[in-house]
């Protein structure tokens, strides 16, 4: 078994907590909603993990991010779109900051961990590829994700392109649009009625992920398929089904001449005895009637970096990365909380991967 500590006992902390905090922090059952919107939700809990890491002082990580990435300027950037989010919709500003209020430790930490595994990628990508050579970030799933401003304020041969619904985006658009400070940085244009913000450097495209016709059809027009791609989904796939998610791998690595693909998501768990993955989407369909279509087929590992297969592909979980973390960095995670839920965090944090994937020359 992979995970460690499998108590009964420990599956019920689960259930009572923070599975059900982790992914979703409100309980108004939603069945009149479109699924749709329901996934499109799962944003709000992304952002107010986030802005709770940030609260914290998980985030900026000093050695991660801010020595090794680079990022300036970090809590403020969020600060600043949870403001403009404030004066753009009310209702989604209240969800996020009630959501905040129900953060634990064991899910700043996780925060943290996806958080500081995926820039530190990205930068050891962006270092490798240089800055002579044009090279651009496709990020599916973006939601409110804030990565592309350090990013390409650091890298100006980066083109970054965020994908996600139409609600997402317009509500990304206006808050981007109307924070002067994140306008200026992103260097946008105006948007013209009914569009999106956009400048040379940053694309934010509207679409549904499923629908891959209308994908390719988008990303065609703003990407360059000769270039270096990365892509990111961070917990995206999770939400779409088996079929569907697969085509989409399959047909943007062969789109794509050189490229790599970072993953993160939750697995349900391949022990027999391991209950994680069953609680987790018994949890989200009662408390939201939301599906994660994949979590019990791509349980494990392995499973989840086949998806990819024959590329080049790691997966490590997420318990993993956290024991290779340096102990000075350990020392300073400790000191901003205090943990004594150790065995439920590395029970989490076994179900969370991290997969990368390489294609093509470079
Ligand atoms: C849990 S949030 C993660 C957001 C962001 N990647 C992050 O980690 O902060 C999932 C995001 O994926 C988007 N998403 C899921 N399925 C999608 C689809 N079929 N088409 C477009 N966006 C999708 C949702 O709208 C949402 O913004």
């Amino acid at each position: 078994m992979s995970m460690g500590n499998n108590s009964d006992d420990n599956q019920e902390l689960f259930n009572s907590k923070y599975i059900l905090t982790d992914i979703c922090c409100w309980n108004s059952v939603q069945s009149v909603e479109s699924m749709e919107r329901i996934v499109q939700q799962t944003d709000y809990d992304a952002l107010s993990c986030r802005v709770s890491a940030i609260n914290k002082g998980y985030l900026p990580s000093p050695c991660y991010q801010l020595e090794k990435c680079k990022y300036l300027g970090y809590k403020e950037i969020h600060l600043e779109y949870l403001n403009g989010l404030r004066q753009v919709s009310r209702r989604i500003y209240g969800k996020v900051a009630k959501s905040l209020q129900s953060s634990y430790p064991v899910m700043n930490y996780g925060t943290y961990l996806r958080t500081v595994s995926i820039d530190t990628e990205l930068n050891g990508i962006l270092s490798k590829i240089g800055k002579e050579q044009r090279v651009q970030i496709i990020d599916l799933g973006s939601g409110s994700d804030l990565r592309m401003i350090p990013l390409l304020h650091n890298y100006p041969n980066l083109k970054f392109i965020d994908v996600d619904y139409a609600e997402s985006t317009k509500v990304k658009s206006k808050v981007l649009w109307g924070t002067p400070s994140l306008r200026e940085l992103l260097k946008l244009q105006e948007p013209q009625v009914d569009q999106l913000v956009r400048s040379d450097i940053y694309e934010l495209l509207s679409c549904d992920l499923n629908d891959l016709n209308e994908t390719c059809a988008k990303l065609d027009e703003v990407t360059d398929v000769n270039i270096p791609t990365i892509i990111i989904t961070e917990c995206v796939l999770c939400y779409m089904t088996q079929d569907t998610s697969q085509r989409l791998i399959d047909r943007l690595t062969n789109l794509y001449k050189i490229g790599y693909w970072i993953s993160y998501d939750p697995i349900g768990g391949a022990h027999e005895n391991d209950r994680f993955g069953t609680i987790m989407q018994a949890n989200l369909r009662d408390s939201r009637s939301l599906e994660m279509p994949t979590l019990m087929i791509f349980n494990s590992k392995e499973k989840y970096a086949d998806r990819f297969s024959p590329l080049e592909t790691s997966i490590q979980n997420m318990w993993e990365i956290f024991s290779r973390i340096p102990q000075d960095e350990i020392k300073r995670l400790k000191s901003l909380q205090f943990l004594d839920e150790l065995e439920e965090l590395k029970i989490m944090q076994t179900h969370y991967v991290f997969c990368k994937v390489h294609w093509g020359d470079v």
